[in-house]
């Protein structure tokens, strides 16, 4: 399914609104200076490797952690100065379900929507609705900790919309979840931007999300590599191309690497392969760059029997997009913010 919601309007206020936001543990900086905005009713998708800093992120929004810098509102509300107003206004569902032993799906339920104030009246007709969302009824008299990974994923989300939030963070929602499972979680959340609810979720990998966010959101090693639409990205990802270099002999992989990233942009990847007898890289290099650093390879007595441009496809490229450390700021695409 591709669900594309409605563009950005110019001048409509930002939902959310990140603004310089970064984190340091000690020395170490977690997050770095990351700002991003998203409309009402728009999906975004963070993706990034493990440790990128997206839950990070997620901490400081929801509350649960204060930044060493920067500012983050939700719907004009201060994430760290007002949590609990902002509280009101988000449903945080984290990549962990926990462990609730000994409750069955309706109490858990129950509890938690006592947990927000809500009066027993209330909280029956609520929770009927919410289990109605997300297709959780039949399982109301279940044991949670009997639940599959799948089915713990609708109710942690049934619980996330207990006080109708506003919006929605959810922490790897689709994670571990079978192929129908992640569809049917990915239409529900389809489902929940059409009526309005503006969703922030996170990733490892894009395509999981990519047929249904209208904004993505890259980050590695804490920083912002690059933030447009889907369709921006995939250009600006498309720009580079893998190419390998075989060579006649398997002893000039390390002298062939040498020249390679010595001639392409610094801290692309270069993988050597001496099983192979090959040197593969990934660059936005012109085809005469690549030519000159073809005569750069023979000058330096590396004989290549073949120079060619692999096929890669948008899941590899975006793996190998989030792979290379980020770098000075290259020429990209209309409306993405991009330092690879
Ligand atoms: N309390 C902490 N003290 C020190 N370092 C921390 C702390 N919490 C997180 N970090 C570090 O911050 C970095 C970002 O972590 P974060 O949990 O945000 O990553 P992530 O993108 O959510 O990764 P994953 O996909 O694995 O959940 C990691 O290097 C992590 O080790």
């Amino acid at each position: 399914m591709n669900a594309k919601a409605s563009p950005k309007k110019s001048g409509e206020k930002p939902v959310l609104d990140i603004k310089n936001l970064t984190k340091r543990y000690g020395s170490f900086t977690a997050l770095n200076d990351l700002t991003l905005s998203l409309n009402a009713g728009q999906i975004l998708g963070v993706i990034g490797p493990n440790g990128a800093g997206k839950t990070t992120t997620i901490k400081i929004l929801v509350g649960l952690s204060r930044p060493t810098s920067g500012t983050a509102t939700i719907d004009g509300v201060d994430c760290v100065e007002d949590a609990r107003e902002m509280k009101r206004l988000v449903g945080y569902m984290p990549d962990k379900f926990g462990s609730y032993d000994n409750m069955r799906v309706s109490e858990y339920l129950d509890f938690f929507g006592a947990a927000f104030g809500m009066s027993t009246a209330q909280r029956s007709s609520r929770i009927k609705d919410v289990m109605q969302m997300t297709n959780t009824e039949y399982m109301k008299d279940r044991f949670v900790e009997s639940l599959s990974h799948g089915m713990q994923q609708r109710v942690g989300l049934a619980r996330t919309l207990l006080h109708d939030p506003k919006v929605l963070i959810l922490d790897e929602p689709v994670n571990g979840l079978d192929p129908q499972s992640r569809i049917e979680m990915r239409d529900l959340l389809i489902e929940l931007a059409g009526q309005g609810k503006t969703l922030m979720v996170t990733s490892h990998i894009l395509p999981e999300l990519a047929r249904i966010c209208q904004q993505v959101a890259i980050i590695t090693n804490g920083t912002l590599r690059a933030f447009g639409s889907v369709d921006d990205i995939g250009s600006l990802v498309s720009q580079q191309r893998t190419v390998e270099a075989h060579l006649l002999k398997a002893g000039d992989v390390k002298s062939a690497a040498k020249v390679i990233r010595a001639s392409i942009e610094e801290g692309a990847e270069v993988v050597e392969s001496a099983a192979e007898s090959i040197v593969r890289f990934r660059t936005a290099a012109t085809e005469e760059k690549l030519a000159k650093l073809l005569v750069k390879l023979f000058k330096a007595g590396v004989y290549v029997s073949q120079f060619r441009e692999v096929q890669t496809d948008l899941e590899e490229a975006f793996m190998s997009f989030t792979s290379t450390p980020p770098s000075s700021a290259t020429k990209s695409p209309a409306g993405v913010t991009s330092d690879v």
